[in-house]
């Protein structure tokens, strides 16, 4: 049977992003990292959106109920700012938490800076899609997949999604050994 495309939602979350004050580098920037780890079929579903309650919540569960996807990897609105509620959104709309993405962003992320504990960071699956969050820092996107990424393929298998497969020159997706 053939494998099906595996469809991968992009959200970018920021207020001046979304009304163009400046380009968004954060969506584009998670596109080229999938491009350059990913070797199986894939397709990126991008969105920029301001921080609006409602504007995330329904993005977030059209991406994972209306189009199918996977993965759905948000950046921005992550930290403290009265206006961020990403991780917030994100609580809301999963079924359940999985805490360890965000406890091993921040560890890895506090290597580069020490503002690193301000991101309240973090991912949770809502039915089929698995949704992580980053911090808006363009450069922090390959900071924090570089370190989840190599368990992300095995949580898919876990969830009965699409078999994604890595560049072990990038990255060497873990799959533990079956029994
Ligand atoms: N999507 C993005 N594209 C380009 N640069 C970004 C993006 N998001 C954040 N940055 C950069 O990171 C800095 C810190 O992120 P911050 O969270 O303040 O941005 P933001 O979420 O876009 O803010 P706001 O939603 O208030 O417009 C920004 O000042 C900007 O330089
Ligand atoms: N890897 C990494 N993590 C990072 C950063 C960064 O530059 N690199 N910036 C931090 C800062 S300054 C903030 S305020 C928080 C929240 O950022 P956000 O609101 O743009 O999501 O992420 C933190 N995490």
């Amino acid at each position: 049977m053939p494998e099906s495309i595996a469809k991968i939602g992009i959200v970018t979350v920021s207020d001046r992003a979304s009304r163009g004050e400046y380009e968004d580098r954060g969506g584009p920037a998670i596109r080229q990292y999938l491009e350059e780890v990913l070797t199986s079929p894939w397709n990126g579903i991008a969105k920029v959106i301001p921080d609006e309650r409602d504007m995330l919540t329904q993005t977030l569960i059209s991406l994972a109920d209306d189009v199918g996807c996977c993965l759905i990897i948000t950046t921005g609105g992550t930290g403290p700012a009265k206006r961020d509620l990403t991780p917030d959104v994100t609580e809301q709309v999963c079924d359940r938490m999985m805490p360890g993405f965000g406890e091993l962003m921040r560890k890895v992320s506090l290597e580069k800076v020490p503002t690193a504990i301000l991101s309240r960071q973090t991912a949770g699956l809502r039915g089929s899609s698995l949704i992580v969050n980053l911090p808006g820092q363009p450069k922090a996107i390959a900071e924090c997949l570089d370190a989840v990424f190599p368990a992300i393929p095995y949580c898919i298998d876990l969830m009965e999604g699409p078999y994604l497969t890595t560049d072990p020159a990038r990255i060497e997706a873990f799959r533990p050994k079956k029994k």
